[in-house]
């Protein structure tokens, strides 16, 4: 009874705690506005409780055998910094404190902060005012960079980009410890070609902020942790935001248990159309996830000389071979839009002219949301016209090279994500940019990011097994965006059991697929 009552605490704490909105900078810093004026809580106080989990952070993860030293700014960043550095020195670490003078005006709460620690220990303050007022460091000095935060403005520049240089310098030799932002990234806009700290930890407050999502951003926070410091929950449910994380609270409620009375025909009949001479594997790779992903019943259509390759390989599925020998050419023939729930199109199929005319004729005949993906998607970028022809809630699922080939080059990953959602509403499609924190941009211009997956999953056919899931839950009757932000979370989930048991290096894409049971079980 008592481990069921810690259990709903649990739950309602992980649920309370999971926080899925992305918010802008100008948006926290309207939270913690309202938190100040709400709560209510002083703006020190506020500090003083953020200060105060970071330093508590640094407490469990380096003793006080560690000299730290922290870099702090003339702003709130840096208040966080001085608050750090108090508290830090109260438990018996060796502290030194650099303020870097980047502002001619320091904040108020800097100052006030500035103040209790010039009483608190004088000698462990100095000013950074040149490149060379930077410190020769210990050997086993932890680093805590606590110039700027959420409040850049603009890239950094001059000798203060000086001082971003030298503490990256000392990435090989010293831990370095982020508090909020890694000075120099900007939260929302492409930080792209300006100094930022490449720091091995980010203490980040709350939420998670977008530049952490970006792939151009990857050298820069390092392990992110975010660290929940009481915003007012007000604030955060009633804030819209474009961007939000996907997590497992949010997966928990998109799950449908399987209706007990149910038979094969309640979880839909899904068409695979894929394959072809050589690349029968991801055709195989799709079906085995799409049977694993609970369809009720599955047809591939493949080429002919891929016929007994899928007969053998997959027995649950059924089969129909199409009258081109190696590649799929005339499929929309077997397409009777009344007897397949979904469509799956693309892995392993080819970008001959004839296929990309049958492809045509099947967005012609068939009117519900479906996958596209791989080869699919290139016949999309030969042959834009055909966007139009997609039925409405469809997912399309590229890497960045097929989404560029698609939609066109950008200058950086935040004009790409504005790309990406510019092109799911206008087409009123899910498009699904595949990477580390995979983006799914909604036809109502939302994006979502998904949080699971691993290095272990860049390995052929991947993608193919992701294509299969999706087709999969499309055909259950999950709605697209259930589908999409279900399916996309399960295979990431299921490549990190794989990679826990088998290691990224030894697993494939075949594991991923035999993990799915686990990520159902365990995940949901
Ligand atoms: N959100 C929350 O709830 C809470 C937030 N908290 C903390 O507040 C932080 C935000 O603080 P913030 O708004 O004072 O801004 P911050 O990051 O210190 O930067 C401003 C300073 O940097 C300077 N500066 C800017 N750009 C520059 C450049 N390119 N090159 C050089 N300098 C540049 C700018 O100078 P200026 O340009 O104005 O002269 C100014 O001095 C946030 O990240 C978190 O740590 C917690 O304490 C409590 C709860
Ligand atoms: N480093 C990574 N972290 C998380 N997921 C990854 C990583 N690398 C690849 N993936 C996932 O693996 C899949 C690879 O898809 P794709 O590039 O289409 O592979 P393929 O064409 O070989 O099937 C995507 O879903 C992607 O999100
Ligand atoms: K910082």
């Amino acid at each position: 009874m008592i481990r069921f009552f810690m259990f709903l605490i649990l739950e309602y704490f992980s649920v309370q705690l999971s926080n899925m909105k992305i918010f802008t900078a100008a948006q926290i810093r309207e939270a913690d506005a309202f938190t100040i004026k709400n709560e209510p809580i002083s703006s020190p106080q506020l500090m003083e409780r953020a200060a105060g989990k970071c330093a508590a952070w640094i407490g469990e993860h380096y003793s006080q055998q560690h000299p730290i030293y922290i870099f702090c700014g003339k702003g709130n960043n840096g208040g966080d910094g001085l608050v750090i550095a108090r508290m830090l020195q109260q438990q018996g670490y060796t502290v030194s404190v650099g303020i870097v003078q980047n502002s001619s005006k320091a904040s108020p709460d800097h100052i006030l902060q500035l103040q209790a620690l010039q009483k608190h220990s004088p000698s462990s303050l100095y000013e950074i005012g040149y490149i060379t007022d930077f410190p020769a460091l210990p050997a086993n000095a932890v680093i805590v960079d606590a110039i700027i935060g959420t409040g850049i403005n603009k890239p950094i520049e001059g000798w203060v980009a000086g001082i971003i240089h030298q503490i990256n310098d000392q990435h090989h030799k010293h831990p370095i410890i982020a508090i909020d932002m890694p000075s120099g990234l900007m939260a929302d806009v492409s930080s792209r070609h300006a100094p930022v700290v490449q720091a091995h930890h980010t203490l980040s407050f709350e939420f998670y902020k977008l530049a952490f999502l970006l792939p151009e951003n990857a050298a820069f926070p390092g392990q992110v942790h975010i660290l929940p410091i009481g915003l007012h929950p007000e604030y955060i449910t009633h804030t819209p935001a474009r961007y939000h994380l996907s997590d497992k609270e949010m997966m928990r409620t998109i799950y449908q248990p399987r209706d007990p009375f149910a038979h094969k025909g309640t979880y839909g009949h899904a068409l695979l159309i894929a394959g072809s001479y050589g690349k029968m594997g991801a055709a195989i790779l799709s079906a085995k996830a799409c049977l694993h992903a609970g369809v009720g019943l599955l047809s591939c259509h493949v080429p002919q000389s891929g016929y007994q390759i899928m007969q053998i390989s997959e027995p649950c599925a059924m089969c129909i071979t199409d009258e081109g020998t190696d590649y799929n050419t005339h499929f929309h023939s077997s397409i009777d839009a009344s007897s397949y729930k979904t469509i799956g199109i693309g892995p392993g199929l080819g970008t001959q002219p004839v296929t990309a005319r049958s492809m045509e004729l099947l967005l012609e005949a068939f009117p519900r949301p479906m996958v596209i993906d791989a080869d699919a998607l290139n016949l999309l970028s030969v042959y834009p016209y055909l966007l139009y022809k997609i039925p409405a809630g469809s997912i399309l699922t590229p890497h960045p090279k097929e989404f560029e080939r698609l939609f066109g080059a950008t200058t950086n990953d935040v004009e790409r994500l504005e790309l990406l959602s510019k092109q799911a509403v206008k087409l009123q499609i899910y498009i699904l940019l595949k990477g580390r924190y995979t983006a799914i941009a909604c036809p109502d211009g939302a994006v979502y990011f998904n949080n699971t997956g691993n290095p272990g999953m860049a390995t052929g056919g991947s993608g193919d097994v992701l294509t299969g899931i999706l087709t999969g839950l499309l055909a259950q009757d999950y709605a697209p965006k259930a589908a999409v932000l279900l399916g996309t979370w399960l295979h990431g989930f299921a490549g990190d059991l794989a990679a826990a048991h088998l290691s990224q290096e030894a697993m494939t894409a075949s594991d991923i697929i035999s993990y799915l049971g686990k990520a159902f079980q365990e995940g949901l």
